[in-house]
């Protein structure tokens, strides 16, 4: 199939590549004229493992472009994917701005009949919006069809996802626009779930809302139990056996972060609004979270009131590993909470480090690896479970620490691994008398 994606973020970038790859004749689309041009030297302008790789594969194939202009984009094309951007606006609700621009784009300059196939995570009737809005500007005699498919890859693993995802959802009120995307899809080999429009809407936000609700509820439960004197860990694996509740995103930490739980979650909030529906679960959901990104500053600052003059080393920036996205990052609150009670903080972030130039204060230090971070610190806070940050040995910290005193907001290190090092080490959920 001829195939233009609209966007090359995370979403668009990662869609594209991969349509390409599994034998389609693929156009990306992005306005941002920067971002194009490096693409098409092959660089990808995100880290996601694998995706250079595949992006050079491709373009050298002949079946990948990248283009700034939706007439060289859209010429000949069958189906267009609509991949950019759904922020949160200033009232929680999703800002649809950026699909209206491509939606009247697309309208202006479409010569043919194609289908437009959502991956936009989008409020419940947005999809035939966008179809109504597009038809309205259409050139007289042009057909669109809509289908919904919602996105679930992860960022961080963002290439494996698409390949290995439990599923893909495709909904739409036309038939044969679902057939014809369904086959699109059949090389992914994955099972295809088929929806009207709206219930595919439904599911991709319902899904984002109820992994964050398991976290926000493992949060609560490890705060408990660390004043009870249980241990989050054994808690959750021992929960995690139950075939109907399974361990993942039961891991307890510093709270959700990224570019999407939050708003996507707040974005279900503002649906429910509009028709009257309050959803006090997961204004809970978020509410938990708020307070549980500050969770780890709070335990600093208990311990050191007065943070003038004090060292800090940062261990990771991410809002999680393999990513160097700082979207939403706790990293954010953390690092100005502790700025703002007077540490001096020097940070260390495998990737992310450019990026978090661009959104954390000018006065933090940025160092290029563990060692260097910690040299000298009075104490360490772990914010990002990177590999190199789990694997950093403790006896280390002391070796290069005043002393070694380890927050860890991430549970990096079980109780048995810290058991008889002299690391002072406090984490999330375990009991507090093991701590230090
Ligand atoms: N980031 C993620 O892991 C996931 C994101 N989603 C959803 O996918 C959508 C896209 O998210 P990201 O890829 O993270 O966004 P992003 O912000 O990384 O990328 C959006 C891209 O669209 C481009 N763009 C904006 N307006 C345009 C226009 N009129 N024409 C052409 N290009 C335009 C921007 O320049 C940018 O490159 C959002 O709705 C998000 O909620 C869904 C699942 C996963
Ligand atoms: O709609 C989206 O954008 C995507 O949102 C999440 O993906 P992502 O935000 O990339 O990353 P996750 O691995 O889900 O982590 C999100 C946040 O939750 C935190 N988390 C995750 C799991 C856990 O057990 N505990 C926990 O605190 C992470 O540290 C991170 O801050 C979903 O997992 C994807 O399915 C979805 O497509």
């Amino acid at each position: 199939m001829k195939i233009a994606v609209i966007g090359t973020g995370y979403v668009g970038l990662v869609t594209g590549v991969t349509l390409a790859e599994i034998g389609h004749q693929v156009t990306c689309i992005d306005v941002d004229k920067e971002k194009v041009e490096t693409l098409n030297k092959g660089i990808s302008p995100i880290y996601e493992e694998g995706l250079t790789e595949l992006i050079q594969k491709n373009l050298d194939g002949g079946n990948l472009a990248f283009t700034s202009s939706y007439q060289q984009g859209l010429q000949g094309k069958d189906i267009v994917y609509l991949a950019v951007g759904t922020p949160q606006g200033e009232d929680g609700s999703a800002d649809l701005t950026y699909i209206h621009k491509a939606c009247d784009s697309i309208a202006e300059t479409l010569q043919n009949d194609v289908i437009i196939v959502t991956k936009s995570t989008v409020p419940v009737g947005t999809n035939s919006y966008i179809k109504k809005r597009i038809e309205d500007k259409l050139a007289a005699g042009i057909k669109v069809e809509i289908v919904s498919n919602p996105e679930f890859l992860r960022q961080g693993s963002a290439v494996y996802d698409t390949f290995n995802g439990d599923r893909i959802v495709i909904g739409s009120d036309s038939p044969e626009a679902l057939r014809a995307i369904a086959e699109v899809n059949a090389p992914f080999n994955l099972p295809i779930v088929q929806t009207d429009l709206k219930s595919a809407e439904m599911i991709k936000y319902a899904s984002n809302a109820f992994l964050a609700t398991k976290i926000s509820f493992i949060n609560e439960i490890a705060n408990l139990s660390e004043r009870v004197g249980a241990n989050v860990d054994l808690v959750a694996d021992g929960m995690g056996m139950d075939k109907r509740i399974g361990r993942a995103f039961l891991n307890a930490g510093a709270g959700f972060g990224g570019s999407c739980f939050p708003k996507d979650t707040n974005a279900l909030i503002s649906i429910g609004k509009e028709v009257d529906y309050t959803m006090p679960l997961l204004e809970s959901v978020i509410n938990v979270n708020n307070k549980q990104r500050g969770i780890i500053a709070e335990k600093v600052i208990e311990q050191y009131p007065d943070l003038s003059g004090k060292q800090v080393a940062v261990l990771g920036l991410a809002f999680k590993p393999n990513t160097d996205d700082m979207r939403d990052a706790p990293s954010i609150h953390i690092t100005e909470r502790l700025l703002e009670k007077g540490a001096t903080l020097r940070a260390y972030d495998p990737v992310a480090m450019d990026n978090a130039k661009k959104v954390l204060s000018n006065k933090i230090e940025y160092v290029k690896d563990i060692e260097s971070a910690i040299a000298d610190a009075d104490l360490a806070i772990i914010l990002t479970e990177w590999d190199v940050i789990k694997e950093f040995p403790l006896s280390a910290y002391k070796k290069y620490m005043k002393k070694a005193v380890l927050f860890d907001g991430r549970n990096c290190f079980t109780i048995d691994q810290v058991a008889g090092t002299d690391v002072e080490y406090h984490s999330i959920g375990r009991p507090v008398e093991n701590d230090a």
